[in-house]
């Protein structure tokens, strides 16, 4: 007796769902920081399939936690306002009078249209920024371009983080949605990376992945030559890689770097125009943007690796 094609649909499902067991039993339960790139944000579509993935990983049973950025955003709110703007090094200059405008847009728009996003598919978001409960404070830093250090105003890196708002919205079972901004020891609003917060996020938080959904299919060696995709780099290689680097991807594997050295086992750079990229990297093994490892010199100490599980970090 042959099976009907409904049956054979549904047996195809299940299979799709039992491929996936081993990755559930690997990341069950492991927290997993979710960078999500305003030029990832390109279309409604795209960004309800990314909401969507949130809440499947909350309800897999792993702790997804999203920062996000907005730079397009800002630059399009700072565009309207006749306040004129630009990047050195990968990071915005960012004047008092532009400050404003950021807080306001990653704050105010980015962050809160995300959580409502996120919502629509199960009540877990709940959006924070680096202002609330002393999350992340900031110390101002300056650009490096050519090598030379360059001033460019209330951008700052994370110099603490206190984690314990964040754990106290994971431990109630919600999924916290952070917007980048900051203050220095002395209150002054500083304007973050999204990419170097989500690291220093990652680490504070001992997450096991950092993923990073941006615009590209990952990181290019000789950019912007597309025969050049990296698919796995160590920490050492990316080291030696980052002085070549330009414009965006300069913050972004500089903060996969300093995650990865940082303890977390392993960071992804993914194209966040793929739908559903977060669910293709967390639960399959096709080989998915770019994944930066420890490099063989960090010898992994036996918490690391098992911390790292059966299945391997990927
Ligand atoms: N070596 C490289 N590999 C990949 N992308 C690169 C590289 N160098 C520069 N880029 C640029 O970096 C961009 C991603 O950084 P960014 O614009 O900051 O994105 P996001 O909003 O996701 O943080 C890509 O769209 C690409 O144009
Ligand atoms: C200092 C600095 O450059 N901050 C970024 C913050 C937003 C961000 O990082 O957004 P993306 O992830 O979309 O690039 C900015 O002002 O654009």
């Amino acid at each position: 007796m042959s099976l009907s094609a409904d049956l054979t649909r549904a047996q195809a499902k299940a299979e799709t769902l039992i491929e996936a067991l081993p990755w559930l039993a690997n990341f069950s339960g492991a927290t997993v920081v979710v960078k999500y790139g305003g030029n990832a944000m390109v279309d409604p579509a795209l960004q309800r399939a990314f909401a969507a993935d949130m809440v499947f990983l909350r309800y897999a049973g792993l702790k997804p936690v999203v920062v996000h950025g907005g730079g397009p955003q800002i630059s399009a709110m700072l565009g309207r306002l006749g306040i004129a703007s630009e990047f050195k090094g990968g990071l915005r200059v960012t004047t008092a009078e532009a400050m404003d405008v950021v807080r306001m847009v990653l704050v105010g728009q980015v962050g809160r249209e995300l959580v409502g996003l996120i919502n629509a598919y199960g009540p877990f978001a709940v959006g924070l920024s680096g202002e609330d409960a002393g999350l992340f404070t900031a110390v101002r830093r300056p650009a490096y371009v050519d090598g030379e250090p360059v001033d460019v105003g209330q951008v700052g890196d994370v110099e603490s983080v206190d984690v314990s708002a964040v754990a106290d919205l994971i431990a109630a079972g919600r999924i916290p949605v952070i917007s980048t901004v900051a203050p220095d020891i002395d209150g002054v609003l500083h304007n973050l990376n999204a990419d170097t917060a989500a690291a220093a996020l990652a680490i504070a938080l001992d997450a096991r992945k950092l993923v990073v959904l941006t615009d590209v299919p990952g990181l290019y060696a000789d950019w912007p030559d597309t025969g050049s995709l990296v698919s796995e780099i160590s920490t050492d290689d990316l080291a030696k890689l980052l002085p070549s680097l330009e414009s965006g991807m300069v913050p972004k594997m500089e903060a996969c770097l300093r995650a990865v050295r940082g303890g977390v086992p392993a960071a992804h750079v993914v194209d966040g125009r793929v739908a559903h990229s977060t669910l293709l990297e967390v639960f399959t093994s096709e080989g998915f943007g770019t994944m930066v490892v420890r490099a063989r010199t960090e010898l992994a100490s036996p918490e690391v690796a098992n911390k790292e599980g059966v299945v391997s970090a990927s």
